[in-house]
C-alpha cells in the first residue's frame, strides 16, 4: 500500500519538527544538503555525526526507494556545520508534493540559509557522456504545467510570497563556483551545465516522450529536486543543485539500451568520490564568503 499522503503541512507542523531536531543536537547547519539515488556517501562524510532514521522523525516521511538510506545526519563537513538527507522522497512513491518538500521547509527552520541537491538523470543533451556532472541552471517543471506545485494551497507569508519568482532559482555565483571548483580538481572533462527536466516516474521515458524533452530544452530527465528548489527559494534559501548523468535516454527505436534503476546505482557508484569531492570543497569556500559578508 502506499504511505499516509497529507496535503499540506503548517508552518507550526514544520516548526515542531524543526525544534523537536534542534532539541537533540548542537549542530547549528548552515548548509542542508539532499543526496539523490546512490548518492548518500555524501552523508557518510561529516564528521561527529549525530543521525536520525527518518521514521523517528515527527512528521517525516519514509523512504521506500533502494538507494536512498532514509537517514537525516547533522554533522561538520570539512568543519562547517552541515545537515545531510541521506535519501530523499518523490513523487511516485506516493506522497503529495507538500509532503516530498517537507524537510526543505524544515531545513529553513533549522537556520539552513543554502540547500545543496544531487540528483540522478538521463542525459538527453547528446554531447552527455554516462559519469558526467551536469551543474543545473534552470529546469522544466512538469509536474507543475500539470498543477501539481508545491505551493498550491494556502500560502504563509512566514515562509514566502504567494507568486515567487523562479527566473533566479538556481543562484549564478554558486553555479560558477562550481565550475571554478570542478576545473581546480581537474574535472573539466566531464563538468557540464544545463537544464533538468522533473517528470513524475516511476516509469522511464519513451522514445517519443525523450525527443519531445530533448526539443523543449531540456539536457537531462529525473523524477525530483525541482520541487525542493521551488520551497527552498520561496523561503528564500540559496540554491545549488546538479545532475548525475547516470544513463542515457533512449533516443531511437533500433536502440538495444533500457533504462534500469541498477545501471543509475552502478553510475553512482562508480562516480561518487568526485562528486563528494567537488561538493565538499564548494561547502568550505561558501562558508568562507558568508564569514567574509559578515565581516564587511
Ligand atoms: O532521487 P533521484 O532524483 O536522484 O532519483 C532518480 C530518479 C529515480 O528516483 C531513480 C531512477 O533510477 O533515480
Ligand atoms: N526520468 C528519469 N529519471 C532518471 N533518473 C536516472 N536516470 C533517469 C532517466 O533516464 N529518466
Amino acid at each position: 500500500m502506499f504511505p499516509e499522503t497529507k496535503n499540506g503541512y503548517t508552518y507550526e507542523d514544520c516548526k515542531a519538527t524543526a525544534d523537536w531536531l534542534l532539541a537533540q543536537t548542537d549542530v547549528r547547519p548552515k548548509v542542508g544538503i539532499v543526496c539523490g539515488s546512490g548518492l548518500g556517501g555524501l552523508a557518510d562524510m561529516l564528521k561527529n555525526q549525530v543521525a536520525f532514521n527518518y521514521k523517528d522523525i515527527p512528521n517525516f516521511p519514509q523512504s521506500t526507494v533502494h538507494g536512498h538510506a532514509g537517514r537525516l545526519v547533522f554533522g561538520t563537513l570539512k568543519g562547517r556545520p552541515c545537515v545531510c538527507m541521506q535519501g530523499r522522497f518523490h513523487l511516485y512513491e506516493g506522497y503529495s508534493i507538500q509532503k516530498i518538500t517537507l524537510p526543505i521547509r524544515i531545513f529553513k527552520l533549522l537556520g539552513v540559509e543554502t540547500v545543496m541537491l544531487t540528483n540522478a538523470a538521463g542525459g538527453l543533451n547528446q554531447d552527455f557522456k554516462v559519469g558526467d556532472i551536469m551543474i543545473i541552471k534552470d529546469h522544466l517543471n512538469m509536474p507543475g504545467f500539470a498543477g501539481n506545485n508545491p505551493l498550491s494551497g494556502p500560502n504563509d507569508e512566514r515562509f514566502g510570497v504567494r507568486f515567487p519568482c523562479m527566473s533566479d532559482a538556481y543562484d549564478r555565483e554558486l553555479q560558477q563556483m562550481a565550475m571554478d571548483v570542478g576545473q581546480e580538481l581537474g574535472y573539466g572533462d566531464f563538468l557540464k551545465e544545463g537544464v533538468y527536466c522533473v517528470l513524475g516516474g516511476p516509469s522511464f521515458e519513451t522514445v517519443a516522450e525523450s525527443r519531445m524533452l530533448h526539443k523543449l530544452g531540456a539536457d537531462a530527465v529525473g523524477m525530483s529536486t525541482a520541487p525542493e528548489v521551488i520551497v527552498a527559494r520561496h523561503c528564500g534559501m540559496r540554491v545549488f543543485a546538479l545532475s548525475l548523468i547516470t544513463n542515457q535516454v533512449v533516443m531511437e527505436y533500433d536502440s538495444a539500451e533500457k533504462a534500469n534503476h541498477e545501471e543509475v546505482l552502478q553510475t553512482g557508484k562508480e562516480r561518487a568520490e568526485q562528486l563528494e569531492r567537488l561538493v565538499s570543497t564548494m561547502v568550505t569556500k561558501i562558508d568562507q564568503k558568508l564569514a567574509f559578508s559578515i565581516v564587511v
